[in-house]
Order: C-alpha cells, then sequence, then structure tokens
C-alpha cells in the first residue's frame, strides 16, 4: 500500500528511511528527540519535498524527485491527525469533519451527511454542533480522527495522537483509537514517544536515531531483543554489548558477565530491572554476577521503585518498597548488585532480519 523510502536534506541532518506499511497494517514510528519522526511524518503528508528516493501510494507516486513528480497535500489520498489536532476553531465539530470530503468534490448535503456518520462512529454525534473550543480534549481528539477518516485515506498519519490528554481520558481514547484503527483498511503510521501507545496501537515498530533505522519489526521481537540504549530505555531492559565466549561475556572494560546462554563473538546481554537484586553487604554463596554499586537515582515505577546505579556498569533495578525501606535506600549509599545468570538473555550483535543495527 504504502513503499516509500524517504530522503529528506534539512540542513546538516539527513534523513534516510525505507519504509513500506501494508493495508490495515498500523506501524509505530518511534525514536528519541531530532531522530527525524515529524520530518517523515511532513514529507509523507506533502509538506516537505523528498530530496531522493520516492513515496508511493496505492500504487501511485505522491512524490519522486527523480521523475519530477510532486503531488501537494491537499490532492494526497492522506488523513492527518496533529498533536494538537489543529481543528478550524470558527467551524462546528461537522462543518470540521465535512471539510475534507467537500474539498474531494462531494457536494454540501452529502459531505454533512458522512461528516455526520463519522461523528456517529466516534461517540460524538450529539456534539456536531459545538464549536472546538466547546469539546474537552478528548472529545477533540475523536473530532481531529474523525476528521482524517471521512476522507477514506489510503495513508492515516497519527502524530503523537494522545499526548495532549490526561493519563484517564487517554486510557479510554487509545481503547478507542485502536478499535477505529482495526477497522481502517488503509495503512496506518503512528508517530509516538510512548511504547505503550506503540505496543498497544500497532502491529511493527520502526524505531529511527539520527535518521536512519536502527530497529523495525513485530512488538515481541523488538521488546524481547533491544539493540540501542533507546530502545533498551523504551522497553525497560538493562542492555550492554560486549564479547562472547561461552557463557562468559566481556562487557565495557572487561567486565565479565556470566549467562545461561551460550554464543560466540560481538553480542547484547539484556536482563530485566526486575532481575537486579540489591543487597545491603557482599551477598554470601552468592549468584556470580556481584558487584558493588551507588545509587544515583530512585522513580516510582508501578507499585515498585526504580533504582539506577553507578559504577563499573551502569544499571536499573527494580525493588520493591518493603525491600527499599529495608536497605534504608539513599542516593550516594554504596550497595551490592546481583544478577542471576538464568534471568540474562543474550543475542548476537550482527542484526539479522531485524533490520540495520
Ligand atoms: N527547518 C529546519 N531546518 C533545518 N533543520 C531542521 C529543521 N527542522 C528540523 N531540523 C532538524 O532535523 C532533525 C530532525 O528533526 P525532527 O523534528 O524530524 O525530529 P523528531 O524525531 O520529530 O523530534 P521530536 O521528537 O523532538 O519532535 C533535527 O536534527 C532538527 O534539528
Amino acid at each position: 500500500m504504502l513503499d516509500a523510502h524517504l530522503v529528506v536534506d534539512r540542513g546538516t541532518f539527513r534523513l534516510d528511511l525505507p519504509l513500506t506499511i501494508r493495508p490495515g497494517e498500523v506501524v509505530a514510528l518511534l525514536g528519541p528527540n531530532g531522530a527525524g519522526k515529524t520530518t517523515a511524518l511532513r514529507a509523507l503528508a506533502g509538506l516537505l519535498p523528498l530530496t531522493d528516493g520516492h513515496l508511493n501510494l496505492t500504487g501511485r507516486h505522491l512524490d519522486h524527485p527523480g521523475r519530477r513528480i510532486w503531488i501537494p497535500t491537499e490532492r494526497r489520498p492522506i488523513g492527518v491527525v496533529f498533536q494538537d489536532y489543529l481543528l478550524f476553531p470558527h467551524l462546528t465539530a461537522l462543518d470540521n469533519v465535512a471539510f475534507g470530503p467537500r474539498r474531494q468534490g462531494l457536494d454540501r448535503q452529502r459531505a454533512r451527511q458522512r461528516a455526520a456518520d463519522w461523528l456517529a462512529r466516534v461517540g460524538l454525534a450529539e456534539h456536531a454542533r459545538r464549536k472546538p473550543r466547546q469539546l474537552s480534549g478528548g472529545q477533540a481528539q475523536r473530532v481531529a480522527l474523525a476528521r482524517a477518516l471521512a476522507v477514506e485515506p489510503a495513508l492515516l498519519l497519527l502524530d503523537e495522537p494522545l499526548a495532549a490528554l490526561d493519563a484517564r481520558t487517554r486510557l479510554d481514547t487509545r481503547a478507542q483509537l485502536q478499535h477505529h484503527l482495526a477497522g481502517h483498511p488503509g495503512a496506518t503510521l503512528l508517530v509516538t514517544h510512548d511504547p505503550v501507545d506503540a505496543v498497544v496501537l500497532a502491529d511493527r515498530l520502526v524505531i529511527i536515531e539520527g535518521g536512519q533505522v536502527v530497529q523495525e519489526g513485530d512488538v515481541t521481537t523488538v521488546t524481547a531483543q533491544p539493540r540501542t540504549d533507546y530502545v533498551a530505555r523504551l522497553v525497560g531492559l538493562n542492555l550492554y554489548r560486549g564479547h562472547a565466549d561461552g557463557h562468559l561475556v566481556l562487557i565495557t572494560d572487561g567486565f565479565p558477565l556470566v549467562t545461561n546462554d551460550r554464543q560466540d563473538g560481538d553480542v547484547f546481554v539484556a536482563f530485566a530491572p526486575s532481575a537486579v537484586a540489591l543487597h545491603p553487604h557482599r551477598p554470601e554463596g552468592s549468584p556470580r554476577n556481584t558487584w558493588p554499586a551507588t545509587v544515583v537515582g530512585v522513580q516510582r515505577h508501578g507499585d515498585n521503585l526504580r533504582v539506577q546505579l553507578d559504577g563499573r556498569v551502569t544499571v536499573a533495578a527494580d525493588i520493591t518498597p518493603a525491600a527499599a525501606a529495608h536497605l534504608r535506600l539513599a542516593p550516594g549509599q554504596t550497595l551490592w548488585v546481583a544478577v542471576k545468570a538464568a534471568e540474562t538473555r543474550v543475542y548476537p550483535a550482527a542484526a539479522a532480519a531485524t533490520g540495520a543495527g
């Protein structure tokens, strides 16, 4: 459905992103600040021209610098939900949604009928006559979604669609969005910072850093085997790169980790913060992966506390509030870290089917 290679130069920054999305598929585009997500979105929407590469949607070129093809925004079969929705403030919800169908050539009556249908689908039939300022954040989000879908787009672009909502509204709106995306026959690209949005809403993740794909794949694979620090933080794992010799992996400065998995050569080692135990003293008869470390930070993490520790290697540990009280946890304190070999995962650093690495 979408077959693109987006190459965009912006000053010294270059986005170089191959991207394909099948009909009905939802792809989440993730990456740290400045990775190029907005650039990709703007190139797809026709707000930025490609420097090179191509953008083909349902077999039609929308942008192809090599062939001097450029289709402007308003003639692209694309619907966009912007982060702050960008509803027309002077138009009612109904007229906001009818705007796209009108521009596609539907007469006023048909366009309003289609808009009314879409508002009903997103559960806002009775709010049709309201102006955007008379809508709550969650309602405005649903009007924006109805407006994007009312043009029956081949490609739906969602730019941080839930970022402006409070936690409670976000939960409800995410569930509704999931329902509407499941019914959308076209391709969907979701740009987000929120790993929960990505995991709940997307079939596939594409992660970019510095304008390039660093990892892509289905949610299970990416979360089980992160390949960069950004992805590891995103999915909440401790990640190290090292050199394996059987069950021994030497990471930064030759620091040794014993693992259950056997590997040889360049590898990643990952383990969950919940697999890290903290002790006030060196544990006796202990697991082999034990080292002293200094507490540098503590945050709430669900029902537990996530403790950041520095030392020969940095590590995050999740512990219960009871364990924290027992340890009398305080910044600057030295503790002993222990990680069981059985809790570690080791996989080759050379990228396989996951794309670039
Ligand atoms: N108008 C511009 N001129 C030159 N460089 C730009 C321009 N806009 C953005 N850039 C650069 O392009 C790169 C990618 O920016 P982009 O906004 O696409 O990143 P992003 O992934 O969307 O980031 P964020 O998550 O912070 O929104 C950045 O290095 C940025 O400095």
